[in-house]
């Protein structure tokens, strides 16, 4: 028998009962983790840490008789001290810690915990996904195997072959990657904590797509540090994975199709992301809670542009099949992100 249509808190209504104690979940969240609903420091660290606990999943261990870790099975919570050590992971304790009291309080499972504070984290975000979530993740677990998770010093057959384990195409890889558009670095290099990989860390966008791909001048914070590469202009860090992966001829046509598609790159990153949260689980066993998570605002421009003091000559163009699309460059001085000292 299907579950009844159900009347939740504050009137709301939800087409499984059981998606009830979501709307009490995200109110709670909203208000107590993610500051009143903003796209900042925990909604970034919330999103990455769905990733870390889904990849942590190889069906290539699984047929060598070996434990494959659980994929999106919230085993980095219920071993944060174990997985969070893992190299891939540094600083994903702090993120881990202050979200575990919230899956205690509601009685949620930790998997499910993970993949929910994610959704409801980037639909923050302006011009953000609305994420499916899918409930009913079991709450037993064990720790993940290490050397599952990307590190920004990997090359790119390695990463490639890492994701086709969990069985994703190159393309979309990069689709996934449409997550570094929200996002900072803190331990890359600790001197500038908190430099995000593109100049709108809260928009939901094209620019990291762009950026990435303006030729490296400097290194914005202590000199050059493993996993990064030069940057186009000061405050703004570049990962090397992610400069590899946008120049390298599998993956450079997906790159650059979302400079001038916005809801492309939404759409796409929406079925990635989809994939990706129900890595390890059999779906047939969880339920559709997706209505619970918010509508977020629309995107500014549908099109990605060129930061203050660049033109399209700054553009390392990487896609043969297809010219870069021209696109404008803000006015205004030479763009830099201010550098914020540690507290
Ligand atoms: C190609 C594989 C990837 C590599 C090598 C990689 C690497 C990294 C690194 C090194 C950081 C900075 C961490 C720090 O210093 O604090 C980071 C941040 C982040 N990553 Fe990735 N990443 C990858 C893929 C992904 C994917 C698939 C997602 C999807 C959810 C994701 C989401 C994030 C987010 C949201 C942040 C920002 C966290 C914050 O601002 O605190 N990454 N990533
Ligand atoms: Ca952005
Ligand atoms: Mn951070």
């Amino acid at each position: 028998v299907p579950p009844k249509k159900a009347t939740c808190s504050k009137g709301r209504t939800a087409s499984d009962a059981r998606c009830c104690v979501w709307f009490d979940v995200l109110d709670d969240i909203q208000e107590n983790l993610f500051d009143g609903g903003e796209c900042g420091e925990e909604v970034h660290e919330s999103l990455r840490l769905t990733f870390h606990d889904a990849i942590s999943f190889s069906p290539k261990l699984c047929r060598e008789g070996k434990f494959g870790g659980g994929g999106a099975d919230g085993s980095i919570m219920a071993f944060a001290e174990e997985e969070t050590s893992f190299e891939a992971s540094i600083g994903l304790d702090e993120i881990v810690g202050e979200q575990k009291p919230f899956a205690l309080a509601h009685k949620v499972s930790f998997g499910d915990f993970i993949q929910f504070a994610g959704a409801v984290g980037v639909s923050n975000c302006v011009g953000g996904p609305r994420l499916q979530f899918l409930a009913g993740r079991s709450n037993d677990s064990r720790v993940s195997p290490d050397h599952l998770i990307p590190l920004p010093t990997d090359s790119v057959d390695s990463i490639l072959s890492r994701f086709a384990d969990v069985g994703f195409t190159p393309a979309e890889v990069v689709d996934l990657l449409a997550s570094h558009s929200v996002a900072a670095q803190d331990h890359i290099d600790p001197a500038i904590h908190g430099s995000p990989f593109d100049s709108t860390p809260s928009a939901f966008d094209a620019q990291v797509f762009v950026e990435v791909l303006l030729k490296g001048t400097a290194f914005p914070g202590n000199g050059s540090q493993p996993g990064e590469v030069l940057s186009p202009y000061p405050g703004e860090v570049r990962l090397q994975s992610d400069a590899l992966i946008a120049r390298d001829p599998r993956t450079a046509c997906e790159w650059q199709s979302f400079v001038s598609n916005h809801d492309l790159m939404v759409q796409r990153f929406t079925k990635a992301m989809a994939k990706m949260a129900v890595l390890g689980n059999d779906v047939r066993t969880l339920y559709d809670c997706s209505e619970v998570i918010p509508v977020p605002k629309p995107a500014a421009s549908k099109v990605a542009h060129l930061p203050a003091g660049k033109t399209l000559k700054d553009i390392e163009h990487a896609c043969k099949a297809t010219p870069f699309p021209t696109i404008k460059a803000d006015r205004g001085p030479e763009t830099s992100i201010p550098v914020v000292p540690p507290s």
